[in-house]
């Protein structure tokens, strides 16, 4: 029999959402922020599970992990594949514990909560955004694609994403989709909630957000990678030249993206950093990257030749921004492109991520995926052929090209300029820093999650600096 701090251990450290995968730790801590009430004989509980993570190195580090848990007497098989354990509740006796996410009565429970929201003394507040009526007897699903947390979809009308990992104080996905769903922007999936607790310091815990569900939505990635599908197999055609030309919907993209920060200037304010300061920290970065990728200090000169061109603007502009995006975290619906996951960069804490940044940082996200998309396809196509591979890198470099030049000139409002310089002397200082940067970042990525893919932000950092 194991005991319920082993049963979480085995059971958090096996799931998709897990990001401590391979460090070594123990849970310290679990506490009850709260129960969902209504069901008649399974309680359904939400528990807060404190890791510490100790290298040796003598500074343990502490995480938090949101566990929807229903208990229940005897086991059911139906849910085999959500068993976290079975223990000794402290409020419920022997229990058999599953992970409610996967639990269409749980979840069918978690959605009328936010009709009827339990009182106070529950725990936990389930917080309603005005707006929209929800279908409240929508049947529950888990959501296949399943990432860092893990989303359920209710019928064709709204999807509840569950954090896992846990931070005190406000979470920007809901934050930031709460002041554009005020503002009505039609560029994101509208919030509809969330649900919230307190910390024990008293600082909020934001621990889920209700929002629509985009039903005719298509991923920006795999349309970009159709788009290259399609010019790969016309070697002797141009980008433009082919059905799946993307730069339209790259051009559409920017758009979207000019839209959203404006209203994001609009809802948070503007303030001004110093870019002597942003380069000194770009530095750093890439400091710290070289210790985990060592290939990349053969490109650490013009790296740093980016960041002094930048530190020598003096001042420029930051405001809350999207922090994060790529092809990945945007859809393409019958309604035009949405951005999703407002929750910052994975890799920098809550605070830092809270904190106005550059609109360049996410343009140069987003070119950032336009050079990722046709070498990712190069390498799912293995090729011996010489002349074919030539071709195809060729090819790859135009469709990069092409889309960037349209995604930049229908932000910076030019959609009909293809080519040439849509962009002044400072904004183009500053999308170079911020896609030197984004390719330090994701070097380590690469090198800490799919080492396969590491040569193609290394190849990118090679050409940083060059037209
Ligand atoms: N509102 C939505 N409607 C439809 N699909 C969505 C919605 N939000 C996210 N998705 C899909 O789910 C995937 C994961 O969502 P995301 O917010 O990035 O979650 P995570 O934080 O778990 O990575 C997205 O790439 C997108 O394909
Ligand atoms: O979506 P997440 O918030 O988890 O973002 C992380 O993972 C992304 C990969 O899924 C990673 O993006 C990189 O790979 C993409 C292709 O898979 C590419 O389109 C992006 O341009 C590239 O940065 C992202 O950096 C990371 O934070």
């Amino acid at each position: 029999m194991s005991t319920r701090a082993e049963s979480l251990h085995a059971y958090i450290r096996d799931r998709r959402w897990f990001g401590g995968k391979g460090r070594e730790f123990t849970v310290t801590d679990v506490r009850r922020l709260g129960a969902v009430p209504g069901h008649a004989t399974s309680p359904i509980v939400v528990d807060l599970v404190e890791l510490t993570f100790d290298d040796g190195s003598g500074q343990a580090e502490t995480e938090l992990y949101q566990l929807p848990m229903v208990l229940v007497t005897d086991p059911d098989t139906r849910l085999d594949h959500a068993f976290v354990g079975w223990w000794e509740d402290p409020d419920h006796g022997w229990v058999h514990a599953y992970d409610a996410i996967h639990d269409r009565s749980s979840m069918t429970l978690f959605l009328k909560a936010f009709a009827s929201p339990p009182a106070d003394d529950a725990g936990i507040t389930f917080v309603r955004v005005p707006g929209h009526e929800i279908d409240l007897d929508a049947i529950p699903a888990p959501f296949s694609g399943e990432q860092s947390n893990s989303s359920v979809l209710f019928g064709d009308d709204s999807v509840l994403k569950v954090f896992r990992k846990i931070t005190r104080g406000e979470n920007p996905d809901i934050t930031t989709h709460r002041a554009l769903t005020e503002v009505g922007s039609t560029h994101i999936a509208a919030l509809y909630g969330w649900i919230e607790a307190r910390s024990d310091d008293g600082s909020p815990l934001h621990l889920a957000m209700l929002q629509e569900f985009l039903r005719t939505a298509s991923d920006g990635w795999e349309i970009a990678l159709a788009s290259v599908r399609d010019l790969f197999s016309e070697g002797d055609l141009h980008a433009d030249e082919v059905g799946g030309d993307f730069a339209a919907e790259a051009a559409r993209l920017g758009t979207a993206l000019a839209e959203v920060h404006e209203q994001l200037r609009d809802a948070f304010g503007v303030e001004t950093v110093k870019a002597a300061s942003v380069a000194d920290q770009m530095n750093e970065r890439l400091d710290q990257a070289v210790e985990v990728v060592p290939e990349l200090g053969e490109h650490a000169d013009r790296l740093r030749g980016a960041y002094t061109a930048l530190a020598d603007l003096g001042d420029f502009p930051v405001q809350r921004i999207h922090g994060d995006l790529h092809l990945g975290q945007t859809l393409r619906t019958i309604k035009g492109w949405k951005l999703v996951d407002f929750e910052g960069e994975p890799a920098k804490p809550l605070a830092e991520r809270m904190l106005p940044d550059s609109p360049w940082r996410d343009v140069a996200g987003m070119l950032r995926s336009f050079d990722y998309a046709p070498h990712a396809m190069a390498r799912s196509m293995p090729e011996d052929d010489p002349a074919v591979v030539a071709q195809r890198d060729h090819r790859a470099e135009e469709w990069a090209a092409r889309n960037k030049a349209a995604l930049l000139a229908a932000y910076a409002g030019d959609p009909e300029v293809l080519a040439g310089p849509a962009l002044t002397h400072d904004e183009g200082v500053q999308v170079a820093a911020y896609v030197a940067d984004k390719t330090v970042y994701e070097c380590v990525y690469e090198a800490r999650n799919r080492p396969s893919w590491l040569q193609i932000p290394l190849a990118a950092a090679a050409r940083v600096g060059t037209p």
